[in-house]
């Protein structure tokens, strides 16, 4: 059994106006409590056994075509949903409209879809007028969406799975064809219902890729949709992937989806995350993102050991202290107390001794 009350306070009832967010309580015999707290509250109660779940959510206010729809797709070819390829699929077509508004589409604009399945997202995409390009690992699901949009030339569905496939050659071939004789460089988007167990792989392969992409926006499984977004160093889930997402791009966390918004219902409730890009010369002020990002990896394989330690691999401990001191911070500090903007003196500071020394 799962009952749900809900309350929705607008930040104008605070005096100070906080940004309000959704907590989240998960009792014992599957009863669920929600209520709004502002961002510090929350902040507390992420540290314990209560979780933030957005700062909006679209529940089941599916249409029962919806779910027919689907049930229909999918039994026109005998077909059972898999769960090892993520099958869950969207029965909430208010979720899907909320996504492509995210995504700001002008006809004529070029997205890329991960994993369309039955076809229920891409639909409002093709109605947006954008071209598609829509990555289908299942066979069959790609030849049904395939089928499904055959009546248009805005679809094109590649059988492939995304993880493996070469996103930047194939977009910006893609993006060469079609704005060739534009004096302004295009960029494409992304959008995708993600199969929640290749989230990692997706954002790492994806936001890297500013000068192709302008924005992606994403639905998630919602504990990793809170924890990519969050780059404070007090959160307990700060982790390199947290500063990659930030140093590629300008997260924000959009709104929560209930579970009972999929076919099956998975066990965890989503939530949808938009990212803006940044292209190459926005990112921080490093000389290598790649040994920007080794530095940093290296920090976090012993978290709790000061950097100074952890570090010697790569800098004798006396640089790193040494390093660690001239912009400001103490010589005994450990990977999660700095922020990406003081990792980037950190390693640029050990680059300039490393440089200095030769
Ligand atoms: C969560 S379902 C979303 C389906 C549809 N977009 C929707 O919203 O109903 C995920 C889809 O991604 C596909 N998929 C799973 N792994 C994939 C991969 N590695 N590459 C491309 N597609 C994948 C699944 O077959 C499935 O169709």
């Amino acid at each position: 059994m799962s009952i749900c009350l809900g309350l929705r306070v607008q930040s104008h009832f605070y005096t100070q106006r906080p940004k309000t967010e959704w907590g989240s309580k998960s009792l014992h015999f599957g009863l669920e409590i929600r209520f709004i707290v502002p961002c510090e509250v929350a902040r507390d109660f992420r540290k314990g056994r209560v979780r933030r779940i957005g700062v909006d959510v679209i529940r089941a206010e599916r249409s029962e075509d919806d779910i027919h729809s689907t049930l229909r797709a999918l039994q026109s070819r005998n077909r059972q949903p898999k769960r090892w390829l993520g099958q869950h699929y969207m029965v909430n077509e208010q979720v899907n409209s909320a996504m492509v508004q995210l995504v700001g589409i002008q006809p004529g604009d070029l997205i890329l879809e991960i994993g369309p399945g039955t076809g229920s997202l891409t639909k409002f995409l093709v109605e947006a007028g954008a071209h598609i390009i829509a990555v289908e690992k299942d066979r069959d699901m790609a030849a049904l969406v395939a089928e499904r949009f055959a009546h248009t030339d805005q679809v094109e569905v590649v059988h492939e799975d995304f993880v493996k496939w070469s996103v930047s050659s194939q977009i910006n071939e893609a993006l060469e064809q079609r704005y060739r004789a534009s004096t302004t460089l295009k960029r494409a988007k992304v959008i995708a219902n993600l199969p929640f167990n290749i989230t990692t792989q997706v954002v790492k392969k994806l936001l890297p890729l500013g000068n192709t992409f302008s924005h992606v926006v994403l639905l998630l499984q919602d504990e990793a949709a809170i924890r990519l977004v969050d780059a404070s160093p007090d959160c307990n889930e700060y982790r390199p992937i947290s500063l990659l997402v930030n140093f590629f791009s300008v997260p924000e966390y959009r709104f929560s989806v209930g579970r009972d918004s999929f076919f099956p219902q998975p066990r965890v409730d989503a939530g949808v995350v938009s990212f803006a890009l940044k292209r190459t010369s926005e990112y921080p002020p490093v000389a290598s993102p790649k040994a920007f990002f080794t530095l940093v990896n290296s920090a976090f394989t012993r978290k709790r050991k000061m950097l100074r330690n952890s570090l010697q691999h790569l800098h004798s401990s006396e640089s790193v202290q040494s390093a660690l001191s001239s912009v400001g911070l103490p010589e005994t500090s450990r990977p999660d107390e700095l922020t990406l903007d003081q990792f980037v003196a950190l390693h640029n500071a050990l680059t300039a001794n490393c440089s200095s020394s030769i």
